[in-house]
């Protein structure tokens, strides 16, 4: 009787303070009362999950460098730099104190972009106890050995805890409390289960995944199509292209993946396809809004500044044009795009990028690319 309450609760969307969660086959009524959370970095996605742990009854504490803007959450309750619409919780605490945000933590978020996440996370690592839970929200690529976020966490502390959270989840929509899903990904169970337990509640449905490589890496990928898509945008083509776009995007993110060993199954969940379609249709994305005004004739510096906030695909560009380069993978996106944001070409080149590339097949898994080529020089030699 329970189990069947339980089951209905959770298919009618449970409240967030009695929540209900399936551990194994069991489904279990959970009280979240109690649980200890830290994020790290006080921006828009930081700000959103601080809130949703925090109206499950967790004691959160959220660290911030500006001292200005910690005193005006605690008072006002509102980041007025990121999110400054959004009601804060009443039991998120600010700080700039490191230490005592991280203290006997059980969960801690690491919402820091990539380029300053090793510095944040190499401090942080003498109050991190080898019991922590780490999970990463960043998408992003550290450029120097090609490292993920949760590499980093793995690298710079004793947690042997350590996951990544991922998946269409614009922070001001969660903040809006539009339904969302997200992928918590981690080989570790206990990471899974803790991670889910503290973000689940009515609003925003959290899934598990244990390939934490390829929901990563995903996230990271898609942020590069964003910027693609809000090009196309601004040059006025219409949603034939844009869905174009987004498929022939996954089919290049997934020969990406799969040529680093990753699962390209991986890409067709919330992590791949979900956060692929959700940064390329709107304008909410900032990698998006950096395509529109590239499309629009501004450089990359004046995009970047007219921004004002972090897009990491900007970075992740270059970084996976090297890679392709190096590794010899087929990824004309990315190289129409490297050329339009780094090699002065104009925006309307990445039109053919999408349309003058090799003949290829729809789907690589059944017709393999090379099938494809092999039969196209059959026909130009007998010709
Ligand atoms: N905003 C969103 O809709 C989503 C963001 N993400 C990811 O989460 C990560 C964090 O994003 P957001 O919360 O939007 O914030 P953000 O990327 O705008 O900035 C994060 C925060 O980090 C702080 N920060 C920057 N450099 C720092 C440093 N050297 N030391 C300490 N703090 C520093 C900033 O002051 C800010 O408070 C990003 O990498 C993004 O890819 C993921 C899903 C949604
Ligand atoms: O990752 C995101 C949504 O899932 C946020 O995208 P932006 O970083 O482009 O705003």
């Amino acid at each position: 009787m329970v189990k069947t309450m339980a089951y209905l609760a959770l298919r009618m969307g449970a409240r967030c303070r009695n929540d209900v969660l399936a551990t194994g086959k069991e489904w279990k009524i959970m009280s979240e009362q109690g649980q200890r959370v830290a994020v790290l970095g006080g921006g828009s996605f930081g700000t959103a999950l601080a809130s949703i742990a925090s109206a499950k009854g967790a004691r959160v504490r959220q660290w911030l460098r500006d001292p200005a803007l910690v005193e005006r959450i605690n008072r006002d309750r509102v980041n007025d730099r990121y999110l400054p619409t959004f009601r804060i919780d009443d039991n998120v605490e600010a700080s700039t104190d490191m230490q005592y945000v991280l203290s006997d933590a059980e969960l801690v978020l690491v919402a820091i972009p990539s380029k300053a996440f090793r510095q944040v996370v190499r401090r942080a690592a003498q109050w991190i106890t080898p019991d922590q839970i780490l999970v990463s929200t960043t998408k992003g690529i550290e450029a120097e050995r090609f490292t993920l976020m949760s590499e980093i966490l793995l690298e710079e502390t004793p947690s042997r805890h350590v996951g990544v959270l991922s998946g269409p989840n614009l922070a001001s929509e969660i903040a809006d409390r539009q339904l969302t899903g997200s992928v918590v990904a981690s080989d570790d169970p206990v990471t899974r289960t803790r991670a889910q337990q503290a973000l689940s509640c009515d609003y925003f449905r959290v899934y598990a995944s244990n390939d934490r490589y390829g929901v990563e890496l995903g996230g990271a990928l898609k942020n590069i199509y964003a910027i693609a898509a809000g090009m196309a945008h601004s040059l006025g083509m219409g949603e034939n292209t844009r869905s174009m776009l987004i498929t022939r995007a996954l089919a290049e993110m997934s020969r990406f993946a799969v040529h680093q060993g990753a699962n390209p199954m991986t890409f067709l969940g919330l992590a791949g396809v979900g956060d692929l379609i959700v940064t390329c249709s709107s304008a909410l994305s900032r990698n998006f809004r950096v395509g529109l005004a590239l499309g629009e004739g501004k450089t990359l510096e004046e995009a970047i500044e007219a921004l004002g906030q972090v897009a990491e695909g900007v970075n992740t560009v270059a970084l996976i044009q090297k890679k392709a380069a190096e590794e010899d993978i087929y990824m004309p996106l990315v190289s129409g795009l490297h050329q339009v944001m780094f090699e002065g070409v104009p925006p309307h080149y990445m039109a053919k990028a999408l349309m003058r590339g090799e003949l290829s097949s729809d789907v690589e898994f059944t017709l393999p690319r090379e099938e494809t080529r092999s039969h196209h020089n059959d026909l130009t030699s007998s010709s």
